[in-house]
């Protein structure tokens, strides 16, 4: 519909430009009768109609598949990062940039590669009824008025070009421009940028950016109006020189006023085409490099390899190891893991403890499958998780992480992401929330398991602004609930589970976990070592290296690392009970 309607607009100014002619020289024609007169005038008052309305015909079609088109670019770019195995991509800025381009590309590209590829057609067409009209007056002038044309279509290729390098230049500027935009307006930032004052300095570092992206534009669009000039000099000079000659012919008899008004028409058109065609072709090549970027992105290969035929992973009956793992995040980093090795039994918990940095959500990443050890193996039941499916492998995990998730969404929500086969099942979702000591409070909010856990967005738009915002340890326990909610879970991972919560809600949190992992395997990291002193085996890492595994009893009795720290957090205990008595 688009190019069709494009198409007609296109040749309605050459029907327009004969009809005026014919209209002119029948006025100066002495015996013409009236009928040669108004028949073309109706017919140019009919092309006056149609040239009023399908402009807007023409931009309602344009912006339906602007609107859809957009849709689906968009849709197909997400599907292709949700495709994404591992975390690698996200951590990596020439991959995020990459990312942001393709944002832009695929809500704006497409859309305007059909509008210049449509506007070419349109070009093209009244090129073609103009040039017709010129050659048909003077060939010789046709030939000039095209080759006039010539410089400022390689400039404007020459300027494509260059804007793409500027469009790759600035988008890491822009995104982290948007960054700082993000510190600023929202709520989680808010208080420590109020608390530290830290609003100007950031916005200092925003209006930096914004500078430097736009030094970077206007050297270009100085570069650009430098180049364009010469060009547009020649076809004015060549549009000057038909004029000379048509006035001359005119009074030599060879050209009717018509056809001066014709000539005249024609040549503002053909270099206007010309000009046009330069520019869209330009633009269409500038897109279509920076579109590059989207397929770049949507036809990606996998992040973390995955074989063509992945084993099932079945339900776990003997365990989980890490054999001798080693592991850094890329070759510039240092290693975090130097040759671990840890088995966790089926049926079993293993407590992982250490100092900060050890390398224990590290461990918790590489059992999820985020990261490929760099050497040694990662076994699920003695098969190497690389050869299992990563989706197969992840529906038979569960658990919460040291920096979950707080979802902008209602509390039932929240928790029914654990397993969105059953984001629906409110006894579900009531049951795991009752397991994390969170059924009590999340009932009794406004709209009960409906309401809103954010004072940022409301439900679809509904203007009701009764959403509330938890306290942190609440909010852990909302985590804990969404990591309960899959039953039927192999392995569940607990990475600081009960960081933010009271000493009454930990103990309570710890008496449900355990009784929850009744014959499940479990891996919980925790710093409070009276949290993991029920474990099988308690297993503790310092600088990437396991230096003692055993149950409670045995680390104590052997006098290591671990019983230093566990003793040091007993005497801070000791010595309160001590001042109190
Ligand atoms: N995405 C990453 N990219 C680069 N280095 C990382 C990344 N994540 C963690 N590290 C580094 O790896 C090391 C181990 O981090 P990890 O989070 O596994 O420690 P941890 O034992 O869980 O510490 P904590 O007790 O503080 O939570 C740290 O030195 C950290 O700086």
């Amino acid at each position: 519909g688009v190019l069709v309607v494009a198409v007609v607009e296109a040749a309605l100014p050459v029907l327009a430009a004969w009809l005026t002619k014919t209209v002119l020289d029948a006025l100066a024609e002495p015996g013409a009768g009236t009928s040669a007169v108004y028949v073309p005038a109706v017919a140019l008052a009919g092309v006056g109609v149609a040239a009023s309305v399908l402009p807007h015909v023409a931009q309602l079609l344009r912006a339906e598949l602007g609107r859809r088109v957009g849709l689906l670019a968009q849709d197909r770019l997400y599907a292709s990062v949700n495709s994404l195995t591992g975390l690698g991509r996200f951590e990596d800025p020439a991959a995020l940039d990459r990312l942001r381009l393709a944002q832009q590309c695929g809500q704006d590209t497409p859309p305007q590669i059909v509008a210049s590829v449509v506007g070419l057609a349109r070009s093209a067409v009244t090129l073609a009824g103009f040039s017709v009209s010129l050659v048909l007056l003077n060939p010789w002038l046709a030939l000039a008025v095209v080759i006039s044309a010539v410089p400022a279509l390689l400039t404007e290729i020459r300027l494509a070009r260059a804007r793409v390098g500027t469009a790759l230049t600035v988008s890491p500027l822009e995104r982290r421009e948007s960054f700082y935009g993000f510190l600023l307006g929202s709520v989680q930032t808010a208080k420590e940028i109020r608390l530290f004052g830290i609003g100007d300095h950031l916005r200092g570092k925003m209006r930096r950016d914004r500078s430097a992206i736009n030094a970077t534009h206007g050297r270009l669009d100085r570069r650009a109006a430098l180049a364009q000039t010469g060009p547009a000099l020649v076809a004015a000079a060549t549009g000057a020189g038909g004029l000379v000659w048509a006035v001359g012919a005119v009074a030599g008899g060879e050209l009717t006023l018509g056809d001066v008004a014709l000539l005249l028409s024609g040549v503002a058109a053909v270099q206007g085409g010309l000009a046009g065609i330069a520019v869209m072709v330009a633009v269409t090549h500038q897109h279509l490099m920076l579109f590059g970027h989207y397929l770049e992105v949507t036809t990606q290969p996998p992040d973390l390899p995955v074989p063509h035929d992945p084993l099932p992973a079945g339900p776990l009956t003997r365990g989980v190891e890490l054999r001798d793992v080693w592991f850094r995040y890329s070759p510039q980093h240092d290693w975090v893991l130097r040759g671990v090795n840890l088995t966790i039994p089926a049926g079993g918990t293993v407590a992982l403890v250490g100092d900060n940095g050890a390398g224990k959500s590290t461990i918790v990443k590489l059992l999820c499958r985020f990261y490929d050890p760099v050497r040694g193996s990662v076994l699920w039941d003695g098969t190497d998780i690389r050869a299992l499916s990563p989706e197969d492998l992840r529906g038979r995990l569960s658990g919460i992480f040291q920096d979950f998730m707080r979802y902008d969404l209602p509390a039932g929500e929240n928790i029914g992401l654990g397993d969105v086969r059953h984001v629906a099942d409110t006894a579900r979702i009531r049951d795991a929330a009752a397991r994390a000591g969170m059924d009590e409070t999340l009932a009794a909010l406004p709209r009960g398991y409906d309401t809103m856990l954010s004072r940022t967005f409301t439900e679809d738009g509904a203007g009701d602004d009764d959403g509330v915002e938890l306290s942190g340890g609440q909010w852990q326990r909302v985590g804990l609930a969404r990591g309960l909610l899959r039953r039927d879970a192999d392995l569940l991972i607990l990475d600081e589970p009960s960081s933010g919560l009271d000493p009454e809600a930990e103990h309570e949190v710890h008496r449900l976990l355990l009784e929850h992992r009744e014959g499940r395997t479990g891996l919980l990291v925790s710093h409070r070592l009276n949290a993991v002193r029920g474990a099988d085996v308690i297993v503790v890492l310092r600088g990437g290296e396991v230096v003692e595994q055993g149950n409670h009893d045995e680390l104590m009795r052997a006098g290591g690392r671990y019983a230093t720290l566990f003793r040091r957090q007993a005497e801070g205990y000791t010595d309160v009970a001590a001042v109190a008595r």
